[in-house]
C-alpha cells in the first residue's frame, strides 16, 4: 500500500488504486494547502470521522428521489441530530468547522440555517451595537432563535437604493412603523425567510420626519417564538421550487405597519435618537457589509463546489474505459485522452487558485471588520469591495463553466441525477446572481479601475492602491521562458491595455457630449473586460505567491505543474487582446501552447490524487459516479433501483391511460 495517498483500499476499484499509487505527494500534505492549516486539515477529517459514528446522520435514501417538503424534513432532521452532537463534533462558533459539518451532513441542497450562520449573525456581529448583540447574539448562536436575510425584493434586487420597504420614525411612540407600499415591495428570494424563519434581519429605507435616508438593517421578529404563526400584520411564506437548492424555502414577506422598538434599528455605526435626530454611520455603506462578508467566502466555496464536481468526473475517468489508443486489446480510460485532461484538468488549476485567493479574501474581511468595530477605522473598505465584486463574478462564471465541463466529461452518467453534478451545477451557478448580479459587480470594479486610471493620467500613481499597481507598468518585451513573472507581466500589459482603452472609450463619449452615466453605459462592455482581466490578474498572482509559500518539495512541485497550465491556458484565453496590441508574437503562442499540452501529461499521473486531496467523504459528495472506491455500475444499478417508479412493476398511469389507448387503438 502507497504511503502517498491515504484513500488507497484494497477493496476500491482496481484503475483507482492504480491511480492513487502513481501520485507524487502525500494527500493530507496537500490537504493542508487546501484548507490552510494543518490543524484545520486535520480537524476536518476529526469531524468527517466522528460524524460517520454517529448512525442517525448516514444517508437514508437518495435526495434526487424525495419531494421538496422530504428535502426540508431531512434537512431539519439532521440540523435536530446535529444540534444534540453540536458540542462533542466542533468548537462552538468556530464559523469553517460548522461549514464544513454542514457541508458534510446535509450537503448543498439547502436548509433553514443556510442563512442563518452566514448572513444573520454576520450582520449582527458587523452591525449590532454591544447592547444589541447582547440582547441577540447569544440566542442566535445558541441557536435558540432562527434567523434570515431579508433585503432583495420583487421589484428590486441590484439597486438598493430603490428598495421600497419603509421603516418610517415615530418619535411619539419611539416605534419604527415597517411597511410594504406595493406589492413589487414585497421581500422575495431570501433564503430560509419563508417557512423556518422566526426573526430576519430586514433593509428597509430609514424614513424619518419625512426624510430618507436610504437602506438601514432591521432586527424584526416574524413568527411567535411559541407557536411559529406570522405575527399579525405579517405575510410570509415560499416562493416555490427553483433551479435548485430546493432543500431551503426561499420566501417572500410584507408589512402592515407592523411596529418594532427603536431599538431594532441595528446601531453600532448609526443612530436614531429618541427625538428623531440621525447620526451618520463613518462610512456610507458600511450598512452593505454583510454582502461583503458573503462575496469574501465566495471564491472559496464556489471553488470547494466545482471541486466536488471534478472529484466526480476524475475518479469516474478513471474508472469508465471506453475506446483505444495503441493496445487494441484493452479498453483505455477516459482520463487518457488528451481532450478528456484538457476538459478537465484547467478546471482543477482553477480550483486550487480560487481557493487560494478564498482563504485570502476571507481574512480581508474579518481584519477589516475588526479595524471597523474596533478603532473605527473603514479604510479597507473600498478596496475590499472592488476587489471581491470582481473575484465573485469571475469565479462563479468559470465554476459554472467547470462544473458543466465536468458534467459532459462524465458521458451520459453525468446527466443522470445519480452523478449529483446537476444539482452541484444549480447550487453554484446561483452565485452569478446572488450576492449582486456578476454584470452589476463587474461593473462595481470598473469603477475602481476607472479612479485608478484616472489617477494616473492625472499625474498622480503614487495615490494607487497596490493592487492597481499594475496600471503604471510600461511596456516590455517578454521572454515568456523565464518562469510565472513573465506571464504576469505579460497579463498586467493585456489587463492595464483594456483598463486604458475602457477608460479613453468613456472619456471619449463624454467629450462628445454624454453624461457620466450614459458615457458609462456606451462603455459597459469594455469596462466589464477590464475588469475580469483585472480579476483574473488578481488570481493568478495569488496563485503564484501561494505556490512560492509552500515547503513540502513533492506538495509544491505537483501545484507547480498545475500553476503552470494555468498561467499557460489563462494566457491563451486572453490572447486575441495580446495578438491585437502586439504585446504577443505567433511564436510566442505556440510556445503556450505547447507548454499547456505537456502540462497536461506531467499532471495526469496526479490527477486523482490532487482530487482526492479535497477530502471529500461519500457522504458530502452523494454522488454514484464519484464515489471514493470507484464500484460504479453496480451502485448505478442499485441507485435505479431504489427509483419510486421502479417500486411496482404495472404504474397508474398504464393501467389508466396507456392499455385503454392501446386497446381502443386495436378496435
Ligand atoms: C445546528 C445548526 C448550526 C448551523 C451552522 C452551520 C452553518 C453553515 C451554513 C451554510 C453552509 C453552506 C454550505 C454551502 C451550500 C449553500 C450555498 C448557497 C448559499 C446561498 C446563500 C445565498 C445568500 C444570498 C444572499 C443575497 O443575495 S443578499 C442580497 C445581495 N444583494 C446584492 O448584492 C445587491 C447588489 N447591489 C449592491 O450591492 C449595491 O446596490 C451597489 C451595486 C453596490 C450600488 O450601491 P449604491 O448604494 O447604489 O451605491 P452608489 O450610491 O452607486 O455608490 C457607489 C459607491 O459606493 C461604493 N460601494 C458600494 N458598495 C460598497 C461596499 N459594500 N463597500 C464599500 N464601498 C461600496 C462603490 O465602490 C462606489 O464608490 P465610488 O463612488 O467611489 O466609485
Ligand atoms: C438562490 C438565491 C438566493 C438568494 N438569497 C437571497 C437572500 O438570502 N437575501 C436576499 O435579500 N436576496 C437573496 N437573493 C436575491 C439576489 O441577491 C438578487 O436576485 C440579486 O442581487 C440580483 O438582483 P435582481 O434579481 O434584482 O436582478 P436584476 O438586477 O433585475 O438583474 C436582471 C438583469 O439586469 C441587469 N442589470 C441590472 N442592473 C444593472 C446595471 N446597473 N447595469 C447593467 N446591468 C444591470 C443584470 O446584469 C441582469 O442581467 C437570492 C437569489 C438567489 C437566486
Amino acid at each position: 500500500m502507497s504511503f502517498l495517498n491515504k484513500e488507497i483500499c484494497d477493496g476500491d476499484n482496481p484503475d483507482l488504486t492504480e491511480e492513487r499509487r502513481t501520485a507524487t505527494f502525500d494527500t493530507d500534505r496537500m490537504a493542508q494547502v487546501i484548507y490552510g492549516s494543518e490543524k484545520f486539515a486535520a480537524r476536518r477529517r476529526q469531524i468527517t470521522k466522528s460524524i460517520s459514528r454517529i448512525p442517525a446522520l448516514q444517508d437514508t435514501k437518495p435526495l434526487a428521489f424525495m419531494t421538496r417538503e422530504e428535502k426540508i424534513t431531512e434537512a431539519c432532521r439532521e440540523l435536530d441530530v446535529l444540534s444534540d452532537h453540536w458540542e462533542q463534533l466542533i468548537y462552538v462558533n468556530d464559523e469553517e468547522e460548522a461549514l464544513h459539518l454542514h457541508r458534510e451532513v446535509i450537503g448543498m441542497e439547502g436548509h433553514p440555517f443556510a442563512l442563518h450562520e452566514t448572513m444573520f449573525i454576520p450582520t449582527l456581529v458587523s452591525q449590532a451595537s454591544d447592547e444589541q448583540q447582547e440582547k441577540w447574539l447569544g440566542r442566535a448562536r445558541k441557536r435558540e432563535i432562527i434567523g434570515c436575510y431579508a433585503q432583495t425584493e420583487l421589484g428590486h434586487g441590484s439597486n438598493l437604493r430603490k428598495l421600497e420597504t419603509t421603516a418610517t420614525y415615530s418619535p411619539s411612540t419611539q416605534e419604527f412603523i415597517l411597511h410594504t407600499p406595493t406589492i413589487t415591495a414585497l421581500k422575495w428570494w431570501p433564503g430560509a425567510l419563508g417557512k423556518s424563519s422566526n426573526y430576519a434581519i430586514v433593509m428597509a429605507d430609514l424614513v424619518i420626519k419625512n426624510k430618507s435616508y436610504g437602506p438601514h438593517p432591521f432586527i424584526v421578529q416574524l413568527r411567535d417564538e411559541k407557536t411559529h404563526q406570522p405575527l399579525p400584520g405579517i405575510t410570509v411564506g415560499d416562493i416555490g421550487p427553483k433551479m435548485a437548492f430546493n432543500g431551503a424555502d426561499n420566501g417572500f414577506l410584507g408589512f402592515d405597519h407592523f411596529r418594532i422598538p427603536r431599538g431594532n434599528l441595528l446601531m453600532r455605526h448609526n443612530r436614531v435618537e429618541p427625538d428623531g435626530s440621525y447620526l451618520k454611520p463613518p462610512h456610507a455603506k458600511i450598512g452593505y457589509s454583510s454582502m461583503v462578508k458573503v462575496r469574501s467566502r465566495m471564491a472559496m466555496d464556489q471553488g470547494l463546489f466545482m471541486a466536488q464536481a471534478l472529484v466526480i468526473a476524475v475518479r469516474y475517468s478513471a474508472v469508465r474505459r471506453q475506446g483505444f489508443l495503441e493496445d487494441k486489446s484493452q479498453e483505455v480510460k477516459v482520463l487518457d485522452y488528451q481532450t478528456q485532461q484538457h476538459r478537465l484538468f484547467p478546471s482543477i488549476a482553477r480550483v486550487y487558485a480560487f481557493i487560494f485567493c478564498g482563504l485570502e479574501t476571507i481574512q480581508l474581511y474579518e481584519k477589516l471588520i475588526l479595524d471597523v468595530n474596533k478603532n473605527g477605522d473603514t479604510s479597507g473598505m473600498a478596496d475590499l469591495h472592488s476587489l471581491t465584486s470582481g473575484l465573485k463574478s469571475v469565479v462563479t462564471h468559470f465554476t459554472g463553466q467547470g462544473i458543466e465541463q465536468a458534467r459532459m466529461a462524465c458521458g451520459g452518467h453525468g446527466y443522470s441525477m445519480a452523478s449529483y453534478i446537476s444539482e452541484i451545477y444549480g447550487v453554484a451557478v446561483a452565485g452569478c446572481t446572488y450576492e449582486g448580479e456578476n454584470m452589476v459587480m463587474l461593473l462595481q470594479c470598473a469603477r475602481a479601475l476607472v479612479k485608478a486610471v484616472e489617477l494616473v493620467e492625472e499625474g498622480h500613481p503614487e495615490k494607487l492602491s497596490p493592487m492597481m499597481a499594475y496600471l503604471t507598468k510600461p511596456s516590455v518585451t517578454v521572454d515568456l521562458t523565464v518562469g510565472p513573472e513573465a506571464y504576469v507581466k505579460i497579463f498586467q500589459l493585456i489587463a492595464k491595455k483594456q483598463a486604458f482603452k475602457a477608460t479613453e472609450q468613456l472619456h471619449k463619449f463624454m467629450v462628445a457630449g454624454d453624461s457620466r452615466d450614459v458615457a458609462w453605459n456606451k462603455s459597459a462592455v469594455e469596462l466589464t473586460k477590464a475588469s475580469r482581466l483585472h480579476t483574473r490578474l488578481y488570481i493568478l498572482k495569488t496563485f503564484i505567491r501561494r505556490v512560492e509559500s509552500i515547503t513540502d518539495i513533492s506538495v509544491k512541485a505537483a501545484l507547480t505543474d498545475l500553476l503552470n497550465l494555468h498561467l499557460n491556458y489563462e494566457l491563451l484565453d486572453v490572447a486575441s487582446y495580446a495578438l491585437a496590441d502586439g504585446i504577443m508574437s505567433s511564436t510566442q503562442m505556440d510556445f503556450i501552447k505547447n507548454q499547456l499540452y505537456s502540462s497536461l501529461e506531467k499532471i495526469r499521473p496526479n490527477a486523482v490524487s490532487l482530487m482526492d486531496s479535497f477530502q471529500f467523504s461519500d457522504l458530502q459528495l452523494r454522488s454514484v459516479l464519484g464515489r471514493r472506491d470507484g464500484h460504479v455500475y453496480q451502485n448505478l444499478f442499485e441507485w435505479a433501483k431504489s427509483s419510486p417508479l421502479n417500486q411496482s412493476e404495472v404504474l397508474p398511469s398504464v393501467t389508466q391511460y396507456l392499455k385503454p389507448m392501446m386497446e381502443k387503438s386495436k378496435l
